[in-house]
Parts: structure tokens; sequence; C-alpha cells
């Protein structure tokens, strides 16, 4: 679907330059629109600066996933439709029978958070933490733990971990996120073997504020 996803873009020039950066590298790029409340790269799915950012991205040809932690179905899918999102992303402890809900709602994909711990965790544990999802026809983001911030938090996975269990499971699709920056991405991506990487705080300036120059950095060094 993509090959890299920005997560928590909040402005305009933030999408631009995600477009800017993927066209250079040839990558196919997404944002993430984050719609939690909590979440300092927040963005109000009312409101007339998340049409603007989403329809930016479209005319760019940029997929929107829409990340959400502990929304109702009915919710969630009120705004993929009305923000023109490609895909889902749920970052919280939803449960399967509130996933199963909104498969019936949505035809677009959803893709669970796989929140793992940060040590080495073995392949039978991150078999037990995908099969429910999976069974449902979930797309997988394997992201660290963030304890009740849910996401975003910089902390980066035990990439040896998941390059076993990638290396199990090999048909099954898969995308790596976790403390991703510019300059960890490459050797990240060469010991797990992720063919997509998503980022939130690794290309920004400070918290919630993206930095262009680094999403330029961070999606050529892909
Ligand atoms: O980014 C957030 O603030 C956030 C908050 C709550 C749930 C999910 C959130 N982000 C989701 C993402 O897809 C991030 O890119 C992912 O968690 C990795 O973040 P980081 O370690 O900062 O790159």
């Amino acid at each position: 679907m993509f090959e890299v996803k920005i997560c928590g873009v909040r402005l305009k020039s933030d999408v631009q330059a995600v477009g800017a950066a993927g066209s250079h590298a040839g990558k196919a790029v997404a944002i993430g629109l984050n719609f939690y409340p909590a979440s300092a790269r927040y963005v109000d799915p009312e409101s007339a600066e998340t049409a603007e950012l989403s329809a930016t991205a479209a005319r760019a040809g940029i997929l929107r996933v829409g990340v959400f932690v502990h929304e109702t179905p009915e919710k969630i899918a009120r705004i993929a439709a009305q923000v023109g999102l490609a895909a889902v992303q749920l970052h919280g402890d939803e449960t399967v029978e509130e996933v199963d809900q909104l498969f019936e709602l949505i035809e677009i994909d959803i893709i669970r958070a796989i929140k793992l711990p940060t040590g080495p965790i073995s392949i039978e544990e991150i078999d037990e933490a995908c099969q429910p999802w999976l069974e449902m026809g979930c797309g997988l983001l394997f992201d660290a733990d963030a304890g009740s911030d849910h996401g975003g938090s910089g902390k980066t996975l035990d990439w040896p971990s998941i390059r076993s269990w990638a290396d199990a499971n090999p048909d099954i699709p898969w995308m790596l996120a976790g403390g991703l920056t510019p300059e960890n991405v490459a050797e990240a991506i060469e010991v797990t073997g992720a063919k997509c990487v998503d980022t939130a705080s690794g290309v920004e300036e400070s918290r919630g504020v993206k930095s262009a120059a680094k999403i330029e950095e961070f999606i050529q060094a892909i």
C-alpha cells in the first residue's frame, strides 16, 4: 500500500514536505492523521484545517491513515468517510468485538498496532499478540509499547526479535514503527527486513512539530 508513513502530520506544509520527499526518493508515502485528543499530534476531524490537510494530501497522491485510540466503531467510520481515509490505525486496546463491528461499517484497511515490549521477545509471544488480528484480516504495525500514551514514544523495538518473527512468517505483511529516525531507519530496515516504516517523533523539531528537513532525510534514508 505504502512504503513509508509520516505520522502525526498537522500542517499543510508538513504534507507538502512529505509529498516532495516521496517524489525525490520515488517512494510511496502516506501520512498519519492523529485523531486521539490526548496526543500532541491531534488534529480535529471536524475542522476546516483538517479537511484542507486531507485535500492537499489527496491532490499530491498521498494516502491518509487515521490514527484512533478507543473511539467507537461508528465514530471511526464517520470520520473515515468525512476525511477520506485510505486506512484506519487502531492504537489503543480495542477489543476483537469492537474491531469486528468496525469491519461491518467500513471497507478500507484496518491496521492494528501491535504494541510490544522494547526488550527481546520470542517468536511465539509475537505470534500470540498478532493472531487474533490476523484472523480478522487486519494489517499489522509493530510499535513499542508506550503505556498510557499508547504511541509516539520514540522508543525502539528489539529489531533482531522482529527479524526472527518475520523470517518465521515470510508471507505475513507488516510495518515497523517505534523510535525510527533519519539516523537509524536504514539499519532498522537492514536488521528487520521491514518493507514499510512509520515514524512520528523521529522527524520532529519538538514534540508535535514536524521538521521538513528531517522528513526529507528520513525518506531519503530508506
Ligand atoms: O504519535 C502519537 O502521539 C500517538 C499517540 C497515541 C497513539 C498513537 C500515536 N502515534 C502512532 C504512530 O503511528 C507513531 O508513528 C508510532 O507510534 C511511532 O511513534 P514514534 O516512536 O514517535 O516514531
